[in-house]
């Protein structure tokens, strides 16, 4: 097997390749005819290939994904919609011409379960197993899993090596890439967790194939948020090719899935643990996790709560006249296209004061002082700040807490 070296441009390839502009700061990415790789770059040797392709064969693929096992023992892990799917293949994938010894957990399925009482599962076999430090834990599956196995993966023998198998858009274009990982607190989402980067993400887009299409759209809400935050040109991409990813065009789908991956790459590069920079990918997520966590882990999905908590960070950043109508009109146009949430539902029973005292344990309050990401300026610009006029939030919650989805929200701000 050939592994190409990383260079460091991406090559151009096909109509959906434009200039990589922003996306490619920091990240290295090299593309075959078969998959691209961007390279996450950290230091003290923590550097990290995202193999982004499709219909590998599975000489490469066993190939690839043995690569990065350093140990004699792996725990594949999964959930029971995935298992009887993937779980087979993948192990067969770990021990194909290998002494690699493959133990296999399968957990529940969903993000009510994303839990330290199903983490504390994953522990329990690792020392039913006797695992070593050597270990390594392979993590298939959405978000949810991906977040679990690595924040298991942190703690266990005070962390040991593990490997992300996305299976979702979410989890292929966010959570499997930068290291963040946890579990929900019933009060709060994500409380509890560890930064600890897996040593390789291994995509192939054909899982895809099984995907519903509610999972679907839910992972494009984060491919609209790179876009918002850093890269313009990717936002008026997506423009252009939402029908596309919404049909599944492999070409559209790998193209969107690798920027999205320079983007968080070059993001995480410069601010791996969330000094500043990183949390603009939280853009609509303290209002979108006060939204999850109301209404119980799983009734929405992640990204549809996320594509919400934009809407709001879109309205009010126009509230405070930090970007034009024109733009928060695109904003919602392009969500409403990838059939994503732009308002709570007529009966929804969220107050102002259930996403005030939500919002008030968002990770990113700093000495009791609520932080956020608004939009401010061009489109692809946006800021990280406590300074904003919260007459304006506060505005910004009422109107959506008290409307009915009859007029839609974007003609109002217009
Ligand atoms: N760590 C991060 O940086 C980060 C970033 C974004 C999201 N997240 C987290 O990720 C989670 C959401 O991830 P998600 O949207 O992938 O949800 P998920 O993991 O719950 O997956 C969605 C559903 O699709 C199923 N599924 C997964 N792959 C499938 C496939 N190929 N075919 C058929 N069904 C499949 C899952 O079993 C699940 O039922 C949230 O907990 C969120 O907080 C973390
Ligand atoms: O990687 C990050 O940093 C992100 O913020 C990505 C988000 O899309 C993701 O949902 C993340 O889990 C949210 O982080 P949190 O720190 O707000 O829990
Ligand atoms: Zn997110």
């Amino acid at each position: 097997l050939v592994v190409p070296q990383f260079q460091t441009r991406h090559q151009e390839r096909q109509r959906h390749v434009g200039k990589l502009g922003m996306a490619d700061e920091g990240s290295i990415t090299v593309s075959t005819d078969k998959y691209d790789i961007v390279k996450v770059d950290l230091d003290d040797g923590r550097d990290y290939p995202i193999y982004i392709g499709t219909g590998y064969d599975d000489g490469e693929a066993a190939q690839l994904l043995q690569s990065h096992i350093k140990g004699s023992k792996v725990l594949l892990i999964t959930n029971d919609r995935i298992a009887p799917m993937y779980l087979e293949k993948y192990e067969q994938l770990l021990k194909q011409d290998s002494d690699l010894q493959v133990e296999t957990l399968v957990l529940p399925d969903g993000e009510e379960h994303k839990t330290m009482e199903v983490l504390q599962k994953i522990l329990d076999k690792s020392l039913e197993c006797a695992l070593d430090r050597k270990a390594t834990f392979v993590a298939l599956g959405g978000g949810v899993i991906g977040d679990m196995v690595g924040f298991a993966a942190a703690i266990y023998q005070r962390g040991i090596n593990f490997v992300q198998i996305p299976t979702t858009v979410m989890a292929m274009v966010d959570s499997s890439v930068g290291g963040k990982t946890g579990v929900n607190h019933p009060l709060g989402k994500n409380m509890v967790g560890a930064f600890h980067q897996p040593q390789c993400v291994y995509i192939d887009t054909e899982t895809l194939s099984t995907l519903p299409d509610r999972e679907l759209q839910s992972g494009f809400s984060e491919i609209v948020k790179y876009g918002l935050i850093r890269d313009a040109e990717f936002f008026e991409w997506q423009e252009e090719h939402i029908e596309e990813m919404m049909a599944r065009d492999p070409q559209a789908l790998r193209y969107a899935i690798t920027r999205s991956c320079q983007n968080k790459a070059a993001v995480v590069k410069a601010d791996e643990k969330e000094a500043g920079l990183r949390a603009t990918l939280n853009l609509g997520h303290t209002f979108g996790h006060a939204i999850e966590n109301y209404s119980g882990y799983g009734t929405w999905l992640h990204g549809e709560a996320v594509s919400i908590g934009t809407a709001m960070a879109a309205t009010m950043s126009a509230r405070m006249e930090w970007i034009d109508a024109d733009l928060v009109k695109r904003i919602y146009t392009l969500l409403e296209r990838a059939n994503l949430p732009v308002e709570l539902p007529v009966d929804s029973p969220m107050t102002r004061e259930s996403f005030l005292k939500l919002m008030s344990v968002d990770k990113k309050v700093a000495n009791g002082q609520l932080r956020l990401i608004l939009l401010k300026g061009a489109l692809g610009n946006c800021v990280f700040t406590g300074d904003f006029d919260e007459d304006a939030m506060v505005q910004t919650i009422d109107e959506f807490v008290a409307e009915c989805s009859t007029q839609p929200k974007k003609e109002k701000v217009a």
